[in-house]
Order: C-alpha cells, then sequence, then structure tokens
C-alpha cells in the first residue's frame, strides 16, 4: 500500500466521463485555489492510503451524517423552487439519495466505529460544519436558483473528483484497506450521470438568470469549495468551539 508521503492527488488530471458547460467550468476557474486545496489536505491523504486514525474518521463520518441531512434538506428546498416537474423529481431524487445511499455507508461505518443513530442526532455541530450547513440552506430559501444550485454542486462534485483521482492514482482498492467502502463509494462510475444532470440543470438555471445573479452563484460556489477544505479541516482538527 503507498504511503501519505507518495501519494498527491492535486496534480492528477483525469478524464471527466461527463460534459462539463461552461458556467460550471467557470465556477471551478474561478475557484481553482480552494478546489485545489482540498486534494491536498492531509486528512484526504491519510485516507487514502489507509493510516488516518480511526477516532479522526469516526469524528469525520458522525459530522458528515448530519451534513447530509442538510444537503438532503437544501435539495428538497430546490425541488420546491424548480417549475418544471423533470427538475423537481430530479431534486427530489436528489434529496433522497443523499440520505438513502450514503446513509448506508454511514449506517455500516456506524457499527464499526460504535456509534448509532441516537449519538449522531444528540452531536454538536462544529462550527465549520454548521457553517456549510447554514449556507447551503439560506442560499437554497433565500439565493436565485442559480445561486442555490450553485452552492449545492460544488458537494457532489469535488468527491466525484476526488474518487476518480484516487482510483487513477492508487488503482485497485487494497482488500485490507481500513476505509475500502469509503473509497468505493466515491469512484462509482454511476455518479458520472449524477454529474451531467446536475451540470446540466446549473447551466439552463445560469442561462435563465441575469449577470448579478450569475456573479452571486458564482460566489456562493467558492465558498462552498471553501467550506469542503473546512469540512476536512474540522474532522482533522477535531474541531471544537472555543468558548
Ligand atoms: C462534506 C461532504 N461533502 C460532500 C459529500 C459527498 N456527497 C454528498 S451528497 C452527494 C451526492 C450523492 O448523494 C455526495 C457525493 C459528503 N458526503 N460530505
Amino acid at each position: 500500500m503507498s504511503t501519505t508521503t507518495d501519494l498527491s492527488f492535486a496534480d492528477v488530471s483525469v478524464d471527466r466521463a461527463y460534459p462539463v458547460p461552461p458556467f460550471a467550468q467557470s465556477c471551478v476557474d474561478a475557484a481553482r485555489e480552494s478546489w485545489g486545496a482540498s486534494f491536498d489536505h492531509p486528512f484526504v491523504h491519510a485516507l487514502a492510503a489507509g493510516t488516518l486514525e480511526a477516532e479522526r474518521f469516526r469524528f469525520y463520518q458522525m459530522q458528515d451524517a448530519r451534513y447530509l441531512e442538510a444537503f438532503s434538506d437544501a435539495a428538497a428546498l430546490i425541488s420546491t423552487r424548480c417549475p418544471d416537474p423533470d427538475d423537481k423529481l430530479w431534486f427530489i431524487d436528489a434529496a433522497r439519495m443523499a440520505l438513502v445511499v450514503e446513509g448506508e455507508l454511514h449506517a455500516g461505518y456506524g457499527e464499526q466505529l460504535g456509534y448509532d443513530a441516537s449519538e449522531i442526532a444528540a452531536l454538536t455541530l462544529t462550527p465549520n460544519n454548521r457553517a456549510y450547513q447554514d449556507h447551503m440552506i439560506s442560499t437554497a430559501q433565500r439565493g436565485s436558483l442559480v445561486e442555490a444550485v450553485a452552492a449545492l454542486t460544488p458537494c457532489p462534485w469535488l468527491y466525484i473528483e476526488l474518487g476518480q483521482r484516487m482510483e487513477a492514482e492508487m488503482g485497485a482498492i487494497p482488500d485490507d484497506h481500513p476505509y475500502a467502502d469509503w473509497l468505493a463509494m466515491y469512484r462509482d462510475p454511476e455518479f458520472n450521470d449524477y454529474m451531467a444532470n446536475l451540470l446540466e440543470r446549473l447551466q439552463r438555471f445560469a442561462d435563465a438568470a441575469d449577470e448579478a445573479a450569475r456573479e452571486r452563484a458564482k460566489t456562493a460556489f467558492q465558498a462552498s469549495i471553501r467550506y469542503e477544505w473546512m469540512f476536512w479541516q474540522q474532522a482533522w482538527t477535531q474541531q471544537a468551539w472555543p468558548v
């Protein structure tokens, strides 16, 4: 198995198996530095190398279970704002999927790492997690449609990109890798279709918006990219409230 020092995902380029329309591309371009920073976070390196301490992974998973509830809420809120029934259904499905598919991953690790649903419900959210959730929910409620979708997009996109870069760099997941299920989830090619659908919607909503709304959407996208880095960071440092 590779060690933490020789794994780097920052410079791995993968051929994305889904189209990236121009608005999504301009969002990533505008946020390039913060986008790249996640691939170099020590949590990400240690997770891939299998050297991440179980305590840090447990902390991450528990915070993430609550994060996914907010992602699901934001997707459900967006569905209420879509005039087109196909778009409504897509966001309803996305809301459901965040809880069901990733919920299975969480249930498995809960058993392995020793936490259950009541502990998740009682958890104090870290400052970074709370801020990220509030950003997604408030843009879903108060932003324009393109801004709301832009705030949601980095979440699946960054993980799918990470899963694919990890696959390109590491190859097959070793049988004895402690985080094999996590690694396998985000390299699943089924997510390509998910990304194609999401980015196509982001483009359509950007086309229907005015320039000021598109600019706000790019800012919301960048904020989420930064919060993604801060999410690794809160788990790495086991962040607590200062007072
Ligand atoms: C902080 C954080 N960011 C992104 C994801 C990944 N993710 C969340 S929802 C979704 C779409 C499919 O349900 C994906 C890929 C995560 N788990 N936690």
